[in-house]
């Protein structure tokens, strides 16, 4: 890891509209570069909050306290290029007219300068890269065409086409099924690895979290409760809410288990 990435000062985020209740308050928080980081709460706790906030992308009238630094970047992350988003529903971030090549290739082509038939063939190697089958046919396959796990593996591709410092998931393997969830996930952790981005893995999961990332921070009612490295909030959780999230899952909750999910 190298250096603190981004700092959160007491972070607020209140949305607009009548809102009054924050749906961030008062957080502090740092990240280091090239850690993979989990955020884990309930529903509702703020964790996609605390992703737009990160990546600049809170609606208009959002009211937003409290300071954000980025000592490596030194500027707030651009869309695309700093930073790359995954979401829980592929569908959401891809476009359904254009072919899996078209989309991969856009996003290389207009952040790193490349021409199309370049970024062309840079899409391709993203795809061999996220281990897509057939790599050459799903180039010129559409959305639809392909099972949730593989437009997942298409959108990580799209995600880190720009090279972006940055891989936000936000509930990434939520809607997939357990098999192919653990094979996403150590897509991801080899992609952060190889590349040194910085990883926000955002999920209600603590058990799949605790598998693979270096820290845990967990959100409750839009406060952070605690933050740490996986093996100290599973074994000595700070608060009673970690506590009851770590004891709901029996597997992390059982000592001589809590070893065996650690790397
Ligand atoms: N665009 C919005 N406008 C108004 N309120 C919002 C908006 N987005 C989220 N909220 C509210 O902010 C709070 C935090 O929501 P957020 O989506 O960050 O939580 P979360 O932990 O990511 O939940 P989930 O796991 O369900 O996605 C919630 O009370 C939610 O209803």
């Amino acid at each position: 890891m190298s250096g603190i990435f981004c700092s959160l000062r007491q972070l607020s985020v209140t949305y607009g509209r009548g809102r009054n209740s924050a749906a961030l308050d008062g957080i502090d928080l740092d990240i280091a570069g090239g850690e993979r980081l989990a955020i884990i709460g309930e529903s509702g706790s703020g964790k996609s909050t605390l992703a737009r906030a990160l990546a600049g992308l809170l609606p208009e009238g959002t009211k937003v306290g409290g300071e954000m630094f980025w000592p490596s970047l030194g500027h707030p992350p651009r869309p695309g290029r700093d930073f790359g988003f995954v979401f829980q529903d592929p569908g959401s971030s891809l476009n359904p007219v254009l072919t899996i090549g078209e989309q991969i290739a856009e996003g290389a082509r207009r952040h790193l300068g490349l021409s199309w038939k370049q970024a062309y063939i840079r899409a391709e190697e993203l795809l061999e890269r996220v281990r897509m089958p057939q790599p050459d046919r799903a180039m010129r396959a559409f959305p639809h065409q392909l099972s949730g796990g593989q437009r997942q593996r298409v959108a990580i591709a799209a995600a880190i086409a720009a090279r972006p410092a940055l891989l936000i998931a936000d509930e990434a393997t939520s809607a997939l099924d357990v098999v192919v969830q653990a094979e996403i996930v150590r897509l991801l952790d080899g992609l952060v690895r190889e590349d040194g981005m910085t990883l926000l893995f955002i999920t209600h999961d603590i058990a799949l979290a605790s598998g693979f990332v270096d820290r845990i921070a967990v959100f409750r009612n839009a406060k952070l409760v605690e933050a740490g490295p996986v093996r100290s909030v599973l074994s000595a959780p700070e608060s009673d809410h970690t506590a009851a999230l770590i004891a709901s899952h029996r597997d992390l909750a059982t000592p001589p288990l809590i070893a065996g999910v650690l790397p």
